[in-house]
Order: C-alpha cells, then structure tokens, then sequence
C-alpha cells in the first residue's frame, strides 16, 4: 500500500549537446520537470513529465504540466491510499487528456511500487528481454551533417537509424543516406509535414527500403493515414496520431499503421503504454519505443517498456551521451554493442544525482 507524503517537482533545463531538428521546431535546450514522490514508509519513486517549452509536439508545455501536477492530480493522489500503479490512470479518468502531466506522475508511483516490491520494474512489468537493442534519431535537416552524424553513431554501435524528413527535404535526402549506407536499418520520421496530396512525393519513398515512415500526416489524423498506407508498400508507423486506446483500436479497424510508436508520456503513462503494447501484440503488430529528447529518468522508463515481448523494433533509446553532456541520472545509460543493459536493481534501477541537480534546477516546489 503506498500513501503519498510529499511530491517534490524540480524543473530543470539543460542544453542539448547539438541542436535537434525536426519539421516543426529545432531543440536547442530543454526543460523538463522531475518528479520525487515519497510515501509514509520514506520510499521515494522518481518520474520525469517530458512536456517540452512551448505546445509543438503536442499541446501540453512544461508549464501546463507543472499547473495540472500541483493542482489537479497531486491531490488526487494525496487524497487516498494506492495499491498498485495501475490504479494511478484509473483515478484520472475525470480529468482529460494532459498525458504527460499524468505519465510524470504515474510512472513515479510504478518506480516507488516496484522499489517496495524489491525487483527491477522491467520484471514486475513482465519484460522478458535483458538487454534493448539502442536506435538513434538523427535531427539535422542537412545532408551532409545528417550523413556524417549517422557514420558516428553506427561507430557508437548504433543498430538503427532514424532521420527526419519534410517535403522538400526527403527523396534525394533518402537517397543519398541510402547510397552511403545501402544495408542500414533506416526509417524517416515526417511529425506530419504532409498531406495526401504530396501522394506521389511519398509513393517514391517506397523504392529504398525504408523500415517504416512515421506520422506523415496529420498530428490528428487516421483516415488520411489509412488511404495512404493502402498506396504504401512501406509501412506506416503512427506517433502523435495515437493518444488513447481507443484511436488505436479506430486505426487498426481502418488499417492507418502497420508499426505503433509508444511514447509513455505522449499515452498517459506506463499502464495505458503497456495496454497499447498488448493490444498490438494481440493484433500481430509490431511496436517500438518513441523518445522525447528526455533525460535519464523518462530514458529508464522507456527501457523497461521495451523489454516487453511486443517491442520487436529497436526504439528511439539512446545513451546519455547521445543528447547530454552530463545526464540528472547516476549511472548513465550506455550502450555497449548497440545493446542498452537493463539494470537488476529495484525500481527503475537509477538514481538522481542530486549535487548535479542543484545545478540545472531552475525552480523547485513541494507539496
Ligand atoms: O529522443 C530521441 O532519441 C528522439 C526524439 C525524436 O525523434 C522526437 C522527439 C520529439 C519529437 C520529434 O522530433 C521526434 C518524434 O516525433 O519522434
Ligand atoms: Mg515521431
């Protein structure tokens, strides 16, 4: 049983190594706010709500996030005792969407249930692998840079490749990683740049072997995607379209994707992540692990998240290195022949390292 003391919310904000660009934005530093949750026995279960700055993944920001933690699901959670995590997103049910507000928090109370329980959260969750193969996202718009950062990160052990495209900046961009690196495990990530009229643009994608194309249309849409993928012989791969269990119930009845990118936070936390995995896997459908240029804590969520069976396609989880200088993390992730190890400790299996907190901290709160 676990019953909630404190919650203390520190936003912190860290510049990226190289900025990240995508179709909508390029990431230069990020803020993100970790979440300590204590219970009456002392046990404390960290969460990281991954929200960016400002709304253009999704609606939610680090500031929306911070108002609907302090003011609506704190107290929810404060109100009365929980006896599994499970029970988190349940207790949310009245409050809509703010799914990364929500993950933050959940994925907190999973952390501190399976440190009480004494076993690794990938175990209590039913993982069945122990190590995760490593991916990388690749966010330059600029061939050449784009091409000299793949030929690093196959160096690091990298096993797959995932770049970002936009009309204008996608075939002979395509080509020419193709032409450098013809066997490698490639997918191209659109965050929606397109529409069904750019048909003909994307049909010629078809020709190099892609892994997948990702979120090509509309951030909200399913119909779209259903139309296309029927033109496609590469596979669509859904992001920001899937928020709930029932748009993936709705595109796999129309046929939209054929791969799910399940983003924790982006899902509303571990339980419904863990939900849209089983329901693929029941359908057949092949899923990998999303990442949100996020620190460590989120970064060991994902991990354990991808040790479920259904996870057969390497995700966005790369080392600390790959985005930080220094990670809030101790250890740091590393990957070791392309491999990330899952750790046997209890919880997530990592710790905040505190002194180096002090310093990124911008602003701390506890309730
Ligand atoms: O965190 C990573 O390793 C990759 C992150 C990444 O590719 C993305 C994060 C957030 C928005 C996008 O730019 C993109 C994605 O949509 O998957
Ligand atoms: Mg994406």
């Amino acid at each position: 049983m676990m019953k909630i003391e404190r919650v203390q919310l520190s936003v912190i904000k860290m510049a990226l190594k190289s900025p990240f660009e995508n179709a909508l934005e390029k990431v230069v530093e990020r803020e993100a706010i970790m979440l300590e949750v204590t219970d009456k026995d002392g046990v404390t279960g960290y969460g990281e709500a991954i929200a960016f700055s400002t709304p253009w993944y999704t609606e939610e920001t680090v500031r929306t996030c911070f108002h609907i933690l302090k003011d609506v699901l704190i107290p929810l959670l404060m109100k009365k005792p929980i006896f599994h995590p499970k029970e988190v997103s349940e207790r949310f049910r009245a409050v809509r969407r703010n799914h990364m507000a929500k993950a933050g928090i959940e994925t907190a109370i999973w952390d501190l249930y399976a440190k009480k329980k004494g076993i690794p959260l990938w175990k209590l969750i039913g993982g069945t692998r122990e190590t995760v193969a490593a991916g990388v996202a690749v966010g330059s718009h600029d061939t050449a840079e784009a091409l000299r950062q793949i030929e690093s990160f196959l160096g690091d052990g990298y096993e797959r490749v995932k770049v970002k495209i936009k009309p204008g900046h996608d075939e002979s961009f395509i080509r020419e990683i193709r032409r450098n690196f013809p066997d490698l495990a490639l997918m191209a990530d659109a965050n929606s740049a397109y529409t069904l009229e750019d048909l003909p643009q994307l049909e010629k994608l078809d020709r190099y072997g892609l892994m997948m194309i990702e979120q090509p249309l509309a951030a909200d849409d399913i119909v779209d995607h259903a139309l296309l993928q029927k033109q496609l012989k590469t596979p669509v791969c859904l992001d920001e379209s899937i928020v709930t269990y029932h748009d993936a119930e709705s595109a796999l009845r129309l046929g939209s994707f054929r791969v799910l990118n399940i983003k924790i936070g982006r899902v509303g936390g571990l339980w419904p992540a863990i939900r849209l995995h089983d329901l693929c896997a029941a359908r057949g459908i092949p899923v990998w692990c999303g990442g949100m240029i996020e620190f460590g804590i989120s970064r060991a969520f994902n991990l354990a998240l991808a040790s479920l069976p259904g996870f057969t396609i390497p995700g966005d989880i790369s080392a600390s290195s790959r985005f930080w200088e220094k990670d809030i993390i101790v250890p740091e992730i590393k990957v070791e022949n392309g491999k990330i190890q899952l750790s046997n400790e209890s919880g997530i299996g990592f710790g905040l390292n505190q002194a180096y907190m002090e310093k990124v901290r911008i602003y701390k709160e506890v309730f």
